[in-house]
């Protein structure tokens, strides 16, 4: 029953991305016919060929067989060439459409799904599943229909041509086909299991290669030799398994085939001496039965792939079912309500657990807010739930109680674009594609022209190491931005938050990475752009933030105190803590 369904589910999908493919389907199933049709009539042409051609010992007869039977081919060979073209581009289409707007809808989702439903998992999903989808889109549907077209062909014309014959040949049809369905399933099963093995033995080798560094620095090459040896030993004996399995196949379909043919031989034979029937009946019988057996095989060794690609269907559906818990209002403009002109952020009583951990509270009935042109730094000890409201701020989580107006709307009055709009975030960790610098500094936004994108990097304190890198601007940056130091990855955020020149800047930790040169080279470009802006700033070192207009002390998903610096030294006892810890240590 599951599977009845799980087929259903599947097949509704494809339909929805087949759809737009009507007339090259209705093209694809006119050749297939054709093809299934013509195939048939060949067996009748080889009647025709040896009854009136050969054994009538007539030349004009053998030149007119010969005639049909040429056409019959040609017929073939152009109607096959026009089903395999149009299938495979049919097959190829549609999953280049169902990758895209997998991926596209992916793209919409809340940073909570991908928490419930790890990215590489995903990743291998939509590779796995469409390629899987893309063979039998491609071809197993079409040998599936184009096999049971000639199945029932086929035995139309036997039972028509000799009924006995035909009950015979259905009687060993199961004989020869069901030990060579068996063993097809299992070297199919083993190797698909090989493939596994040998994926394992390729993420072994990337990950030992990437991590090559640790790799030597531990000396643990001898271990890892061994180990990869020990992948490669077991994929090598699933392998040997396949290719067992596989010989016992051969060796299976040649006796089985070859017999039954033989068995089909003698009982016809007899009729052909007996005058029961010609030789051309019992050349075209032939002929039919080893179309009949030949589709029976195929038939059921494709029913597999499709229930495969069924529940591969059904898993894409999922991904392209799946709701993003995070949906954007209608609010495009940030257009400041009268009464809130001073106030542009404003947390209210939030609370917040990750959907992760419920029963942790990251932040617990908060509530402050920000001026416009503010700038506010928030302090305090690892775990506090700083960096929380800046994700919450970003939308990338809801709060479970309480809210959070910007200019006076609620967060979710906004559409997503136009609230992240308002945003210039540096985060923690410096996320770099391996791509040039340009196009790392042009993600903030991607009309930047060269100019105002170097411009942005001077800003920065950037400008300079890039200059040297080897082509420039030009210069991959290498897969994480391995070719980048901690504090150089950490301006090219920077220049990136300057390039986005949003109203509101979130600085988590900006200056972290920097050595106190750099730190503030840094800062001194900041300290302009953030003028005029309103800015938020996480900081663990309080030097960084010693000018801020307020600082705010988090602890534990709360805030327990916030003024100036001074007057936080004075009343809050783990401020002052953190202060003595910070400036008696820099001060030795
Ligand atoms: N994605 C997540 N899923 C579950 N829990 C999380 C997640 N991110 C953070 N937390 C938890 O929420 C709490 C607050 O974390 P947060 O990152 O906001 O702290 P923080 O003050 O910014 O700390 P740090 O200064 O170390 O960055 C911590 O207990 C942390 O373990």
């Amino acid at each position: 029953m599951k599977n009845a369904l799980d087929v259903k589910v599947g097949l509704t999908t494809l339909l929805v991305f087949l759809r737009p493919y009507r007339r090259q389907i209705l093209f694809a199933l006119i050749a297939l016919v054709v093809t299934a049709g013509t195939m048939l009539s060949v067996g009748k042409g080889l009647q025709y060929l040896i009854d009136d051609g050969l054994t009538s010992g007539s030349q004009a007869g053998l030149n007119k067989a010969l005639l049909v039977f040429m056409g019959l081919v040609f017929v073939l060979g152009i109607g096959s060439f026009c089903r395999f073209y149009l299938v495979s581009w049919i097959g190829e289409r549609v999953v280049a459409d169902i990758r895209q707007s997998v991926f596209a809808h992916l793209l919409t989702l809340s940073p909570s799904f991908f928490e419930d439903n790890s990215p590489s998992e995903i990743q291998s999903r939509i590779t796995a599943d469409t390629t899987l989808l893309q063979s039998v889109i491609g071809s197993s549907l079409s040998i599936a229909l184009r096999n049971s077209l000639m199945l029932v062909g086929g035995i139309a014309f036997l039972l028509v041509m000799h009924f006995k014959l035909t009950l015979i040949l259905l009687a060993c049809v199961p004989v020869v086909v069901v030990p060579v369905i068996f063993f097809g399933r299992r070297v199919r099963r083993l190797s698909r299991n090989s493939q596994d093995e040998i994926a394992n033995v390729g993420q072994y080798l990337s990950q030992a290669l990437r991590h090559i560094k640790v790799v030597q620095a531990f000396s643990h090459e001898d271990h890892d030799v061994q180990r990869f040896s020990h992948a490669v030993d077991k994929a090598f004996s699933v392998s040997v398994k396949r290719i067992q399995q596989r010989s016992w196949l051969t060796l299976m379909v040649i006796l089985l085939s070859m017999s039954g043919i033989g068995v089909m031989l003698w009982f016809g034979g007899k009729s052909v001496i007996s005058g029961e029937i010609s030789p051309g009946d019992l050349a075209s019988f032939l002929f039919y039965s080893v179309i009949v057996a030949g589709a029976v095989g195929a038939v059921s060794e494709v029913m597999g792939d499709l229930q495969r690609a069924s529940g591969a269907a059904e898993r894409i559906m999922e991904l392209l079912s799946a709701k993003s818990d995070i949906v954007g209002g209608t609010l495009e403009r940030f257009e400041p309500q009268a009464e809130a002109e001073n106030n542009i952020i404003a947390f209210e009583q939030l609370s917040f657990c990750y959907p992760t951990r419920p029963d942790h509270a990251a932040l617990n009935n908060l509530s402050f807010s920000i001026k416009r042109g503010e700038m506010v730094a928030l302090v305090g000890p690892s775990g506090a739930g700083k960096s929380t409201l800046f994700e919450l701020l970003l939308r990338f989580y809801d709060p479970q109680q309480g809210q959070i107006r910007l200019a006076g709307h609620p967060l979710k009055d906004y559409s997503l674009k136009a609230l992240r709009k308002q945003f210039a975030l540096v985060p923690q960790e410096t996320v770099l594609f391996d791509q040039s610098v340009y196009e790392n500094l042009g993600y903030a936004d991607r009309a930047a022209s060269h100019e105002s994108i170097q411009q942005a990097a001077g800003q920065a304190n950037a400008h300079e190491f890039i200059s040297r890198l080897d082509k420039g601007y030009d210069t991959r940056l290498g897969e994480d931005g391995v070719r980048l130091s901690g504090g150089q990855r950490q301006r090219i955020a920077i220049a990136r938050a300057i390039l986005k020149d949003a109203p509101i800047l979130l600085l988590d930790e900006a200056t972290s990475a920097l050595d106190a040169e750099s730190e503030s080279k840094v800062q001194a470009a900041l300290d302009p752009l953030m003028k005029g802006k309103t800015s938020l700033v996480i900081a663990h070192r309080l030097a960084t933030v010693l000018n801020a207009d307020r600082i705010i002390v988090m602890d534990k998903g709360h805030i327990i105190a916030q003024g100036t610096h001074t007057q936080l030294l004075e009343s809050c006892e783990l401020y002052k803590r953190l202060a003595d810890l910070q400036f008696n240590q820099s001060a030795q």
